[in-house]
């Protein structure tokens, strides 16, 4: 697959070099869900019976995030991930489209005029409920009309899990309460965060735990606060542990920004600086304030009895 950056207007070279028609899926598709799979793979195919390469348009940063709507909490699948799942799926092409200011106020026409149809999109794939260019006036029904006709448009019908739409905001909403179940159902597949061992406050050995904090090396969806099941791949190990989503209360009365801290079971290995990619598997319990280290520490052995009996038995 090979990733294509553009900005809008799209500069001489870009027309130039895009000679060829292509199937294009376009959407934000943050997580690739399985109602973003359905829209991807239905352009891979479709590409592949008319003999046309497949390509999906994305967009980058999140369009949340740049009109600074209230309820943007980080990516699902930053690009780097994305990329990576694209490719597996068979895309030919992945197009990242620089979202900013001035994008925000393209027209649908212009969204149509000046970027798909210089970029020969020979049919566009989206879902039933597609909007696109300034405040999403464009709908899947006017993609074909603002082209004269010049291209095709497949609308994918809602990919729904017990009547309900799939999607990224729903993902979001359950990893933020703690319901990781549903998140992997609507994923497909488990949910994953990314990160470099860090220091931290050295206090985990002392408890019998030693942890390695992890710092995301991107601005990830955080789960709710609290103790999880995981699966850590460590330099291409897959390793169980437990992690803790919070603040310490036990020890911090002013900290607000959650850290992620993750002790492996039976594992002894220094990990600082090594990058860990941790799925998380089950949530266990809510983080708590305890009124002795005793108590706290009776707790975590519970906590890494249950990952055990979650993941290893
Ligand atoms: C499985 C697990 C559960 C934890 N649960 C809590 C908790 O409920 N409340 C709390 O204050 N700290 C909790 N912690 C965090 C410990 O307090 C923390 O590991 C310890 O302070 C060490 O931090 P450090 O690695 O930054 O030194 C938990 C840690 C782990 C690994
Ligand atoms: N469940 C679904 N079934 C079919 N198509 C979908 C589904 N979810 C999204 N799509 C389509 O995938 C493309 C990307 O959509 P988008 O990333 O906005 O999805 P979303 O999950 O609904 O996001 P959000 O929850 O943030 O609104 C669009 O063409 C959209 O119509």
């Amino acid at each position: 697959m090979e990733t294509i950056t553009l900005s809008y207007p799209l500069s001489e070279d870009i027309i130039a070099r895009n000679t060829r028609a292509q199937v294009m899926a376009i959407g934000q598709f943050d997580g690739l869900h399985l109602g973003h799979n359905s829209v991807i793979k239905s352009a891979v195919d479709l590409a592949a019976n008319i003999g046309l390469p497949s390509a999906v348009m994305t967009f980058h940063p999140h369009p949340k995030e740049v009109m600074k709507k209230g309820d943007y909490d980080g990516y699902l699948t930053p690009p780097h991930e994305k990329e990576q799942l694209l490719r597996e799926m068979g895309v030919d092409y992945l197009y990242i489209v620089d979202f900013n200011d001035a994008f925000s106020q393209v027209s649908p026409h212009d969204f149509v005029c000046g970027m798909l149809l210089p970029l020969q999109v020979h049919t566009a794939v989206v879902g039933f409920d597609f909007r696109y260019g300034y405040r999403g006036e464009g709908h899947a029904s006017t993609l074909r009309e603002w082209s004269g006709n010049a291209m095709e448009v497949n609308t994918v019908p809602a990919f729904l899990i017990d009547g309900e739409k799939v999607s990224s905001s729903g993902i979001r909403k359950a990893l933020q309460e703690g319901d990781v179940a549903l998140a992997d159902r609507w994923l497909g597949r488990r949910y994953k965060i990314t990160g470099s061992v860090m220091h931290g406050e050295k206090r985990g050995r002392l408890l019998g735990f030693p942890t390695a904090n992890m710092k995301p090396n991107e601005h990830f969806v955080l789960p709710a606060k609290g103790v999880y099941a995981v699966s850590v791949n460590v330099e291409g190990k897959c390793v169980s542990g437990v992690m803790n989503v919070g603040v310490k209360p036990t020890f911090h009365s002013d900290v607000v920004a959650p850290s992620l801290e993750i002790h492996l079971l039976d594992f002894n290995d220094d990990l600082y600086g090594k990058m860990l990619e941790v799925e998380l598997v089950e949530f266990i319990r809510e983080e708590h304030k305890f009124e002795s280290i005793e108590k706290l520490i009776a707790q975590i052995t519970r906590d890494a009895e249950s990952a055990r009996k979650l993941l290893l038995s």
